[in-house]
């Protein structure tokens, strides 16, 4: 709680900061609000005494007073409004969200992408952060409400002080309230994981890419059905969560209003027998019927501002996450490797899973050689270079380049020396030119680096055909053109061939879309590429293949086998080991 008053205190400050005019003139409206009801009750009793007083002069005036203070609150009321959403949607939308987008952008590991527990939240903030300026402003406004609903209550007390135990019958609605919206909170982080696969089985029939395969397959109507299956546990969760939220409230309404209804009697009793003037009895119902707005303004205000926590433990999460994640040290990398990568010992396992998908692995990849790894479907050959690329960090052993520990090594300075070519390459839709400069930033718009790069990835066919050249759009979303998954991935290769003094240069099955002579070709080049890197900064090359035909002219090769380095040596030593290797070796190209 104490987290969240801070928080939204900050993002108060924030708005000051940012629309200072805006901020002040809303607290001005709310506070200049605030007496307006009570001003309503004692002009209205004003009236009344004036009239039993036959003073219709004074009755009149007073009378005008009431209608003025009455329309003021409204004007007022809903001129705030009017800010209050400017100002929620201006600094929620475009700055705290465009924030928080930004904080994720800049994560430097992949957990809060695979992880689902993870992804949850981040499901979370990126939905609805705009909502998140709302909540402190809603706190400002229930201030506001909660003193208007302190000078109705004296006006009360005035009449008689036994109209004040209407306050404990008004607290229990915000107590039954508070309970109701936690049911729902907890839905919603619930049915989060539901929700994200009806969005993704959605998607999956929808994009070009799955929606092919469905059709051709058949399976379309049973994706639909599963979406369905999602969409339904994730609506109904959240269905029952609401009704169960509406029953704690109409059971703190039905206390209130016993109260309020007591009240009202002994009122009436006080008047009936004289003790209080005409005028009093006005004020008094005027108050008490005003008060059932003024609790329930207050309540709706509370409410929302509370709603807000929903978003808070994601927020504070990410802040927290991102701090934790993105400490490493801030040693600089190597000029030039001179020894190059050792891993001692290195494991990892998943989140969530039971079986480490790395364990005990160690190995010494000498600076300028090229290292092959290899390794059936699922033996952790992408974890290697994910880790090597420090996407992950071990949970055990060490990774050493030159014999510091990678994890002291600053990650951006790193990966400015790292070059890398994925398998789940990526398909930027931006101007071609961009997509292949983007893996180098510092020369996104250097046409020689790029045209360097398109070289190196046997990519410069793909440039003539485009209409454009570099300049030309990708991506059918973007009326722009789009590229066969062979094309893509060469683009993703140009990417990785981008940076000049890479100490690390890595390859995870970068020929997985293109057919046999290609790959064989390319792979040739990027040998030679890999020499040339040596030449210049030692630069380890790894290359992660399937097949085992393509990396013969690798200097070492890994072979790993569920997670464990089972054998490792050059092509030649490990066939005549008659291992794994052999075997692996022997099926591929017989
Ligand atoms: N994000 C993830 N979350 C949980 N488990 C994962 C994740 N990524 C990989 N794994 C598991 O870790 C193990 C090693 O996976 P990895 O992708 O490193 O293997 P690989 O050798 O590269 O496989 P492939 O040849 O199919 O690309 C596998 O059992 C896989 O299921």
């Amino acid at each position: 709680m104490i987290r969240y008053l801070r928080l939204l205190a900050e993002l108060l400050a924030l708005n000051w900061r940012l629309r200072p005019l805006a901020t002040a003139g809303l607290v001005a409206l709310c506070l200049a609000a605030v007496p307006t009801t009570p001003a309503l009750a004692l002009a209205l009793r004003e009236a009344v005494d004036g009239i039993v007083r036959r003073d219709p002069r004074a009755a009149a005036a007073s009378a005008a007073v009431a209608a003025i203070a009455y329309a003021v609150g409204l004007y007022l009321r809903s001129l705030a409004y009017t800010l209050e959403t400017m100002l929620g949607d201006r600094i929620g939308t475009l700055h705290i969200r465009r924030h928080i987008e930004e904080q994720l952008a800049r994560l430097d590991g992949l957990d809060h992408l695979e992880r689902t527990d993870l992804l949850d939240r981040v499901t979370v903030l990126r939905g609805t952060a705009w909502r998140l300026n709302h909540a402190p402003w809603q706190a400002v406004v229930a201030v506001c409400d909660a003193l208007r609903l302190g000078l109705l209550l004296a006006l009360l007390a005035a009449v008689t002080p036994w109209l004040l135990l209407l306050l404990g019958f008004a607290a229990a609605p915000l107590w039954f309230d508070q309970r109701g919206r936690r049911s729902i909170v907890d839905a919603e982080i619930d049915t989060a994981e539901a929700f994200r696969l009806q969005r993704h089985l959605f998607n999956l029939a929808t994009t070009a890419a799955g929606g092919k395969e469905l059709r051709v397959s058949g399976a379309g109507p049973e994706i639909a059905r599963r979406q369905r299956q999602a969409w339904d546990a994730a609506v109904s969760g959240r269905f029952r969560a609401r009704i169960r939220s509406a029953l704690w409230t109409l059971a703190g309404w039905t206390l209130f209003t016993g109260g309020f209804t007591a009240g009202l009697l002994l009122l009436i009793d006080r008047t009936a027998r004289g003790e209080a003037s005409a005028g009093d009895l006005v004020l008094a119902v005027t108050v008490a019927m005003t008060l059932r707005n003024a609790i329930q303004d207050t309540l709706f205000a509370v409410g929302h501002a509370m709603s807000g926590r929903t978003l808070v433990e994601p927020l504070l999460w990410l802040r927290g996450y991102a701090a934790a994640a993105n400490t490493t040290g801030g040693r600089t990398p190597p000029d030039s490797l001179r020894a190059g990568i050792t891993l001692d010992g290195v494991g990892y396992t998943y989140p969530g899973t039971g079986r480490p998908a790395l364990d005990e692995v160690s190995c010494h990849l000498a600076a300028g050689t090229v290292v092959a790894v290899v390794g059936e479907y699922g033996s952790g050959k992408t974890t290697l270079v994910k880790l090597l690329t420090k996407l992950y960090r071990p949970d055990r052993g060490r990774i050493e380049v030159d014999g510091v520990d990678l994890d002291d090594l600053a990650t951006v300075e790193w990966r400015a020396r790292t070059s890398a070519a994925f398998q789940d390459f990526g398909r930027f839709h931006i101007r071609f030119g961009e997509t292949v400069g983007i893996g180098d930033l510092s020369h996104v718009d250097d046409p020689d680096r790029i045209a360097d790069a398109v070289q190196a990835a046997d990519a410069r066919t793909i440039v003539d055909r485009l209409p454009e050249g570099l300049d030309t759009q990708l991506g059918r979303p973007f009326d722009g053109v789009e590229l066969s998954e062979g094309q893509w991935q060469r683009t993703a290769l140009a990417r990785a061939s981008m940076r000049a003094d890479p100490l690390l240069f890595v390859l995870d099955e970068p020929t997985a879309s293109l057919d046999a002579p290609s790959e064989h070709h390319i792979f040739q080049r990027y040998l030679v590429r890999a020499r040339k890197l040596a030449a210049r900064t030692g630069a380890v090359t790894v290359i992660v293949s399937h097949r085992f035909s393509t990396v013969t002219g690798a200097d070492h090769i890994l072979v790993l086998h569920k997670g464990r380095l089972v054998e490792q040596g050059t092509h030649d030593e490990l066939l005549a080991a008659g291992g794994r290797y052999a075997d692996l070796y022997g099926v591929s190209v017989a």
